[in-house]
């Protein structure tokens, strides 16, 4: 019989520890709601001491406000179990499963509850929507064009190009433009231009390695009265002058010739030039806006491009993404040639899905221009109102049908990778930014390990 009763005993402990133990509150009541046994889990919940809560009916404490609605008191109303979320003090929501115990009459004689912790869960959840929201905002910013004067883009490079377009084009600052040919470096020195305070003066371009060295000379300085036989007696403007006020526009500029470098650098740094022939210097107020498809640093390593008027452009660059890198461009651009030439050739042509993949996958070398004489091409000589692949030039149509390099699932990592970024930018550290994104340290550091790399 002692045995029994110790046997007992240490079975009662252990269960003891387990109901201590257990991660969730758990609550016993009398058939009434009246608290009889609760583990400190559950007393917490409560805000209470194990010895206060004891004796105490459910319904009385939901009165006061220690929990809503009480499962328990459910429990009570309908006779059988329930599952609720209720409102815990201190502003914690909790998820509590209660089921009635039934004597052999039937009756309800206890009703045992187990509670668990959603306050945690729903913190999480808040912080995973305002994430959510936060994706689709950098999600709708990424794939939605911008427009500046006539340019739209939806390639996150460009934008950041255009973007420097517009904080350069408010300064008076000159501007050298970076990038393949056809790129659009002469639109860009437009919208610079209408951008500025200059827009309503002359905006002049010329292209250096369009003429030969005498001729530009005279193109950009002009030339006193009497220079040249057969000249004009009275002289002639040059295109520095003729932009006063406005902007000047120098395209190729590493095809300049050294000595004409020289009379440039000249220019830039003293805003005044002597017209060719003549004696006095005539004070500038020009911007100069410079672009080149070639290398100009190994320029100056190889001599051709003088080093310090290199130096004296390169204050401000703007690199041009060239369209094989921001292929989000192509069709939009090819749906704006394809309406301009429709129009001007007045004809209604269309592309099949197929052309369109086949632009996507082609590299275009010769960029936006390439790209534009294309589809001029193929509405002047189309005799279909479809464009089919066949009526492609043979190296497009032989391009490799990669997809778009941008998928989804690219679009998504480019996103996550810049809130991530930017997050440990700021934070510097990975349990702040697991924190903030609402997402668990390893997940974090995981992250920010593979977009560091
Ligand atoms: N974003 C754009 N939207 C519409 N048309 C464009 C755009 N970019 C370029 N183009 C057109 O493409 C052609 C080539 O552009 P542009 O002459 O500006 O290129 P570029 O970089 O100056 O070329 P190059 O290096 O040969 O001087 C032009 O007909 C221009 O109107």
């Amino acid at each position: 019989m002692a045995d029994k009763v110790k046997r007992l005993q240490e079975l009662n402990a252990e269960l003891e520890n387990v109901f201590e133990y257990s991660f969730e509150g758990i609550l016993l009541t009398d058939a009434d709601g009246t608290i009889m046994k609760l583990n400190n889990v559950s007393a917490s919940f409560m805000k209470l001491q194990k010895e206060e809560a004891i004796g105490k009916n459910v319904r009385d404490l939901e009165k006061k406000g220690i929990f809503s609605p009480s499962a328990v008191g459910k429990v009570i109303e309908y006779g059988k179990s329930v599952e609720l979320v209720q409102s815990a003090i201190g502003g914690r929501y909790v998820y509590v499963r209660a089921k009635p115990i039934f004597d052999e009459n039937g009756k309800i004689n206890r009703i045992v509850s187990f509670t668990r912790d959603l306050s945690e869960i729903m913190l999480l959840k808040k912080q995973l929507e305002e994430m959510e929201d936060e994706l689709n905002k950098y999600r709708r910013n990424f794939l939605e064009p911008i427009q500046i004067k006539g340019i739209s883009s939806r390639s996150e490079k460009m934008k950041e190009t255009l973007n420097h377009v517009h904080k350069l084009a408010g300064v008076n600052s000159d501007v050298l433009l970076l990038g393949e040919t056809g790129v659009g470096k002469s639109e860009i020195a437009r919208v610079i231009h209408q951008l500025s305070s200059r827009k309503g003066k002359p905006f002049y371009m010329i292209n250096c390695a369009a003429l030969p060295e005498s001729l530009i000379e005279v193109e950009l300085f002009g030339y006193k009265g009497g220079m040249f036989t057969g000249g004009d007696p009275g002289g002639k403007k040059g295109l520095f002058e003729a932009s006063d006020g406005g902007t000047l526009f120098l395209d190729e500029i590493g095809e300049l010739p050294l000595h004409l470098q020289a009379k440039l650098l000249h220019v830039i740094q003293e805003r005044q030039f002597r017209p060719v022939g003549g004696t006095e210097q005539l004070k500038l107020d020009v911007r100069i806006i410079t672009a080149t498809n070639r290398n100009l640093r190994e320029m100056v390593q190889s001599g051709l491009f003088r080093e310090d008027l290199y130096h004296r452009i390169n204050i401000f660059p703007i690199v041009i993404p060239a369209l094989r890198n921001r292929k989000e461009d192509i069709l939009d651009l090819a749906h704006q040639f394809l309406q301009e030439f429709n129009k001007f050739y007045h004809k209604q042509i269309t592309f099949s899905p197929k052309v369109l993949e086949k632009f996507l996958s082609y590299s275009w070398e010769g960029n936006v221009r390439e790209l534009k004489n294309v589809i001029e091409r193929l509405v002047v000589l189309s005799d279909y109102t479809v464009v089919q692949e066949s009526d492609l030039p043979e190296y497009i149509q032989e391009a490799s049908s990669a997809p778009s390099d941008l998928t989804l699932k690219e679009i998504l990592e480019e996103v996550e990778q810049s809130i991530i970024l930017k997050e440990y930018e700021k934070e510097n550290s990975s349990y702040k930014v697991a924190k903030k994104l609402g997402i668990s340290q390893t997940a974090a550091a995981r992250k920010i390990k593979k977009y560091l790399e």
